[in-house]
């Protein structure tokens, strides 16, 4: 059931931090296909593979694209804005390239050890954690930083010898040098949108990854994403896919950030269980992104325009 929810937008995926992904828990359909580092013996990652399918509507050549990348081991940058299938994206790759995925979603919290690993005090003495992204180039993952301008410039850059032809993660701490496993590749979500002087990515950075941008799609697929993801009906999907649509023509004009797809499986998701269209955008769409009454007015009326 949790799966179930999650798969359609209810539950979150990426929740703590660094996790195990929802679709690992429902391991069990799909054969065990173990993780092995270099000397054979089974791998932690196990628990991080994406075992069913995850459901993703390519919308342009991002599959083909995303495939060759990885066959070189090109670490990626998926661009876009909030909610546009960046995360589904990159589970969808994973699970079509058989490999686990190593999910964290940064912050500015965020220190180097919680990315590379810290010793622990444990009744035996201390003992050494890998933190996500050593376990990913240890054992073989996709190590996907969510939102990683949100992390501190001085923490980004341990990622720079993992992302250049060196393909080494020095554990200073540890007196260790990890070659990164052939499968091993950094994948980083970045919304433009929200990017400042003060917060952005070093060119150094940036310059090591290849980019694929992402953004909501046309008309038509976003509405079919909402019919599957929410259950709603055709009808309903495409007059929510108008009302976003209409939204997104005031981002910088009153809206910071337009209304996603993910909203509209929100608002979607309640209509199918039988709440008002009017009162399930409210919830949904409008009051999320604007305490301002006059623009939540403007939203209202576009509402009510199709419902
Ligand atoms: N092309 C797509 N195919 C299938 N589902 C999609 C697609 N685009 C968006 N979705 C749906 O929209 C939801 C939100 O997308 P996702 O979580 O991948 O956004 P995101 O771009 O990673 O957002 P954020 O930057 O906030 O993490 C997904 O859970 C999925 O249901």
């Amino acid at each position: 059931m949790r799966d179930d929810l999650t798969n359609r937008g209810y539950l979150p995926r990426r929740n703590p931090a660094f996790h195990v992904p929802a679709a690992a828990s429902a391991r069990s359909e799909a054969a065990p296909r173990a993780v092995t580092d270099t000397t054979g013996a089974a791998s932690p990652l196990d628990a991080y593979r994406v075992a069913k399918e995850p459901y993703y509507r390519a919308v342009a050549d991002e599959i083909a694209l995303y495939e060759a990348a990885y066959s070189v081991r090109m670490p990626m940058m998926l661009k876009g804005p909030t909610g546009c299938g960046k995360t589904r994206f990159v589970e969808y790759m994973a699970w079509k390239l058989g490999k686990p995925l190593v999910t964290v979603a940064c912050n500015e919290d965020m220190t180097a050890s919680d990315l590379v690993g810290r010793f622990l005090l444990d009744a035996n003495g201390t003992r050494w954690q890998d933190g996500p992204l050593t376990m990913a180039a240890r054992f073989g993952g996709i190590c996907y930083l969510d939102e990683v301008v949100e992390a501190r410039q001085d923490t980004t850059v341990v990622i720079h010898s993992l992302t250049d032809a060196r393909r080494v993660l020095p554990l200073e701490k540890k007196g260790e040098i990890v070659e990164a496993h052939p499968d091993f590749q950094v994948v980083i979500s970045y919304n433009p949108g929200y990017q400042s002087l003060m917060k952005d990515l070093k060119q150094s950075t940036k310059q090591r990854f290849g980019a694929l941008d992402f953004n909501y799609p046309e008309h038509e697929v976003e509405a079919e994403i909402v019919v599957h993801e929410s259950g709603v009906g055709l009808d309903a999907a495409k007059k929510l896919v108008h009302i976003a649509e209409h939204a997104r023509n005031l981002k910088g004009h009153g809206l910071d950030e337009g209304i996603s797809t993910r909203m509209l499986i929100y608002a979607g998701s309640l209509i199918s269980r039988g709440v008002a269209p009017l009162a399930a955008c409210r919830v949904a769409l409008v009051r999320p992104i604007t305490d301002d009454p006059d623009m939540r007015n403007a939203l209202d009326s576009a509402v009510t325009t199709y419902f």
